[in-house]
């Protein structure tokens, strides 16, 4: 699992070791170094004799250093300095009136150059105030960057506040537009090394992100990795300023995070790896049969948007449960079973609900309005609803309290409030609709720039653990945040919504008195949920386009690999 810690508790933790005189500064530039210097080593990487590729030599590489004001820029500098120890050319563009002195002065005995950002206009004689002959434009430092092998980015870490500022907002706006024209396809050196575009590091976050928040308060230097000290940040997994981050890397510096019982209750968001959802799947034993493996209930689709029924049944039946149960209007459940003739197309016990897929929203108004009801479906839903969350009035005798998937037109079948065993799994303009029907005043770019934020608000609001879909899909329960970054963007495709809502069912089916009774618990299944359907996405067919079925249809294999590894 990746634990991301915000700002205030990595600064707790980082307290008393500075109160210590521990070298925090100096392990984690020597970290830094070390890393770039093996990925300059890789891209410079040449074809040897038998054919195979070698790394490249690090000696002769370029490096330039953006320099920002605190100790984001300390730590750049330092590392610049072991860079330049390591035989690469080293140049540091200081692009704020105050840096870090003691790396400043290590960079220069090393050998290091060093140039200050001033305006176009600027130089004033050609003296700055670092005392170097060299002051440099932002064209001049521009130019430099991008003929370099390594941009190391150490404008803000995580003192930033707002987007960049001053000299180093211009300067990291031209680079990305010069940047943004490049790729690494665009010219290649004759042994194969890459010339045209420097790798970029980010060193501890990428600047200018919201590092507790994952928002894009401005313009931020795309990062191809990013380098973090102690633990990783949530902006580095929470979107949008996750996709900024690149390749990641956490720094062990001796942060004792989570160690103190009076300190913070756990890491800000988390993100789970293949090797801890093994551990959560419900696998059965000899004394197990189909009512004791969990069986799950849908009511999905309607007879003009009959694909949902199949994909949410299908991907179901190939998760694992006991049983799936499917509610629904007859041609409906015709074409379910003519897919999966393993679904029942009957009531009775579930230990899980999924309810809402392909089903359209009712009429604003919600509950109780008098909209006409595809199907009988949204009669059905609102009776799981009730049953679902233990009411005693429910018109289903299906067992509940049980936990329950809400998506697509359920979403518009809620009750005021839910309980934290509901999973909403709305996309981005689904939970705006949500958000707006409850008197919050956004909409879908608005989620999409602020995720977390808003699921957050959802979940406040309605009691349910939200999953919010996307690109990085964020699920906030109970004290939980998980950022879960594994579908292949092949994956927006349509009915891939389904699938999860039939992969999600099946986990909560499989651990229904656990959703229950420990609501914090339902947040870590439906990351699950969501860990397992980016991984079937991708070995559907890696690298390629996918349908919706065919991540169906990847599901076992998936489930076999992290049951077998756990
Ligand atoms: N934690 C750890 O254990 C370790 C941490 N380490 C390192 O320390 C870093 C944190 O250092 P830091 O506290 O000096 O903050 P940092 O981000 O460099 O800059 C703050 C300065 O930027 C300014 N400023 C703020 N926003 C701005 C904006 N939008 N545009 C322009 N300027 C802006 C701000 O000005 P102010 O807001 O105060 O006016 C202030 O002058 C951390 O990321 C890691 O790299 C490691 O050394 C090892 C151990
Ligand atoms: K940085």
């Amino acid at each position: 699992m990746i634990e991301a810690w915000s700002v205030a508790d990595v600064r707790a933790a980082e307290h008393p070791l500075l109160a210590a005189g521990d070298p925090l500064m100096e392990r984690a530039s020597f970290a830094l170094a070390t890393i770039v210097a093996r990925d300059v080593a890789r891209r410079r990487s040449v074809v040897g004799p038998d054919g195979g590729r070698r790394d490249g030599r690090v000696t002769g590489a370029r490096a330039v250093l953006l320099v920002g004001p605190g100790n984001n820029g300390g730590d750049t500098l330092f590392a610049g300095a072991h860079l330049v120890r390591r035989g690469m050319g080293v140049l540091a563009v200081l692009a704020s009136e105050h840096v870090h002195g003691g790396g400043l002065a290590a960079l220069r005995r090393a050998g290091g150059r060093v140039v200050e950002l001033v305006p176009e206009s600027g130089g004033e004689g050609g003296a700055s105030r670092w005392g170097d002959p060299d002051p440099a434009t932002v064209e001049d430092a521009v130019s430099r960057a991008v003929g370099a092998d390594v941009v190391l980015d150490g404008l803000l870490g995580i003192g930033a506040s707002g987007a960049l500022r001053g000299p180093a907002a211009v300067l990291v706006r031209r680079l990305v537009e010069v940047l943004g024209a490049r790729t690494d396809r665009d010219e290649r050196g004759g042994d194969g090394s890459v010339r045209s575009r420097p790798w970029v590091v980010a060193v501890d976050v990428p600047s200018g992100i919201g590092v507790d928040d994952g928002t894009l308060p401005g313009t931020v230097l795309r990062a191809d990795r990013t380098v973090t000290f102690g633990a990783a940040k949530p902006g580095l997994l929470v979107p949008p300023a996750a996709g900024a981050a690149g390749h990641g890397a956490v720094v062990e510096i001796g942060l004792a995070l989570g160690a103190d019982p009076a300190g913070p209750p756990g890491p800000a968001v988390r993100r789970l790896e293949a090797r801890d959802v093994g551990r959560l799947w419900t696998v059965p034993g000899p004394e197990d049969q189909k009512y004791t493996r969990g069986v799950l209930g849908v009511v999905a689709g309607t007879p003009t948007f009959p694909g949902a029924a199949v994909l949410v049944t299908s991907a179901a039946v190939r998760t694992g449960p006991g049983m799936v149960r499917y509610q629904g209007p007859d041609d409906v459940a015709r074409a379910v079973l003519a897919a999966r003739p393993e679904v029942v197309p009957a009531s009775g016990r579930v230990q899980a609900w999924a309810l809402g897929s392909g089903v359209p929203a009712a009429a604003a108004g919600g509950a109780g309005h008098d909209e006409p009801d595809p199907g009988g479906q949204h009669a059905r839903i609102r009776a799981a609803l009730a049953d679902a969350a233990g009411d005693p009035g429910g018109a289903t005798s299906s067992g509940g309290p049980v936990p329950t998937v809400v998506d697509a037109g359920a979403l518009s079948l809620l009750p005021d409030r839910c309980p934290p065993w509901f999973v909403l799994t709305p996309h981005a303009g689904e939970l705006a609709t949500l958000l707006q029907g409850r008197g919050e005043a956004v909409d879908r770019p608005g989620v999409e720039a602020e995720p977390l934020r808003w699921a957050r608000r959802a979940h406040e609001l309605t009691g349910a653990t939200v999953l919010l879909k996307g690109s990085v899909t964020l699920v906030v329960g109970p004290a939980r945040v998980y950022a879960q970054a594994d579908a292949p963007a092949w994956l927006a495709t349509a009915g891939a919504g389904d699938v999860l809502t039939g992969i999600l069912g099946v986990v909560l089916a499989g651990h229904a008195a656990r959703a229950v009774a420990e609501p914090g618990s339902v947040a870590e299944l439906a990351a699950a949920a969501a860990l397992v359907h980016g991984l079937a996405a991708e070995r559907a067919n890696p690298g390629g386009p996918i349908s919706a079925l065919d991540v169906a249809a990847a599901v076992p294999g998936v489930v076999c690999e992290l049951v077998a590894a756990r």
